[in-house]
């Protein structure tokens, strides 16, 4: 029987031995990634999101410690331990099983090679059949709205900021992943193109039955795309649901001010308000809750008690022992615009993802 989850994070956390003292810079987070499902997950700067996402794919850099758990769940076949696996288990398993955007990956491709050439090098890599591959990579491209001849003779400095994210986007998914896996894939473009290549993401997902796990700091941005959220704040998952119900009853202190934050969506993204104060140091995280140095509803309890996770609604947690007061501390009036995130401008209309996701996030 197949899993309901392609991919289970247990107790994942990542330290850094440093002069002045060990910085855990991902702090024993647990994550489910279903199957066909988009899971966003969002925090600020320094927020662990890029340690997370390596975490995946025991991709953490020396010398980061990586510890925990993580299992993928093939459709057939047996459950792989991630982090046991060989070299060679682990470079199959990146692009053939969990494929994976990295930040600032745009700039990755070698400028001397046509983009054809980068999918035909990885093709023979990982010993597929060339011409089925790059008749794959065709469908992919045009179903990216490319041209795939223009784009595949093209050299990367040929292409706009757009069109070579979309190219990178169907070169990762050129060896049929189960899942991919997005660290700001889109953080480089401006506002109409990330809208329209998140709609173009979710008619892709569908298309290829792939699990998301699409990481931005821009929860606005993601909110119509995913099915289920995580927010990061200092290392740790602070609350996590179904997309439509973490946008609507919002209940950290944190989740409410990153909604808060934007004004809308049409806003360019550095009139972004940013939340008053700064991410805690990872060699020196507080005792209590992280967010309490900058939370309005902060008390003594606050700085002594880490909070558990406490359930706030179905499926809905979130690390906050004045949850229940967070909806009248930290006022936001975004939800509406969030709900129409899918609906972009060049989008190719499909709201699918938004709406299969749970009760919407009108009001
Ligand atoms: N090699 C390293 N040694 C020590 N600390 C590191 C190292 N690499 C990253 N960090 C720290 O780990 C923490 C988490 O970093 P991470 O890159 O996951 O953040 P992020 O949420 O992805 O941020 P951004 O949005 O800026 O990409 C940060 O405090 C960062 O300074
Ligand atoms: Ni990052």
């Amino acid at each position: 029987m197949t899993h309901d989850n392609v991919l289970e994070i247990r107790n994942a956390s990542v330290s850094f031995e440093m002069d002045r003292g060990t910085a855990t810079v991902l702090n024993g987070v647990d994550l489910d990634v279903g199957r066909e499902e988009i899971v966003g997950i969002v925090g600020e700067s320094g927020s662990g999101k890029s340690m997370l996402a390596s975490a995946m794919l025991d991709a953490v850099e020396e010398p980061g410690e990586l510890a925990g758990e993580v299992t993928y769940y093939p459709r057939d076949g047996d459950p792989v331990d991630v982090l046991s696996l060989s070299e060679e288990g682990l470079r199959t398993l990146r692009w053939e099983e969990i494929a994976m955007v990295f930040q600032g990956a745009m700039s990755s491709f070698n400028p001397t090679m046509k983009i054809g050439g980068h999918f035909r090098e990885t093709l023979e890599a990982h010993d597929y059949d060339v011409g089925v591959g790059m008749d794959r990579a065709r469908d992919l491209l045009s179903d990216l709205y490319l041209d795939p001849e223009r784009v595949l003779s093209a050299h990367p400095h040929e292409l706009s900021g757009g069109m070579s994210q979309r190219a990178l986007i169907a070169l990762s998914l050129v060896l049929e992943p189960d899942v991919l896996v997005m660290d700001e894939p889109t953080a480089a473009l401006d506002l109409l193109m990330q809208r329209s290549i998140l709609a173009l993401l979710s008619d892709i997902q569908e298309k290829h039955d792939l699990s998301v796990v699409f990481i931005t700091h821009d929860l606005p941005l993601v909110a119509g795309l995913a099915d289920r959220l995580a927010v990061l704040y200092a290392f740790e998952i602070v609350e996590r649901g179904p997309a439509g119900s973490v946008l609507r009853d919002a209940s950290h202190p944190y989740t409410r001010a990153l909604l808060s934050a934007v004004p809308n969506l049409d806003a360019p993204l550095d009139s972004m308000r940013a939340i008053d104060g700064s991410a805690p140091d990872p060699v020196h995280t507080p005792a209590g809750c992280s967010y309490a140095p900058r939370c309005p509803l902060s008390t003594e309890e606050c700085l002594n008690v880490d909070p558990d996770p406490r359930s706030v609604g179905e499926n809905h947690t979130a690390r906050c022992h004045h949850w229940e007061d967070a909806a009248e501390a930290v006022p936001f009036a975004l939800a509406d615009d969030a709900a129409e995130s899918s609906d972009a401008p060049g989008s190719s209309g499909s709201t699918d993802a938004a709406t299969d996701g749970g009760p919407g996030v009108g009001r």
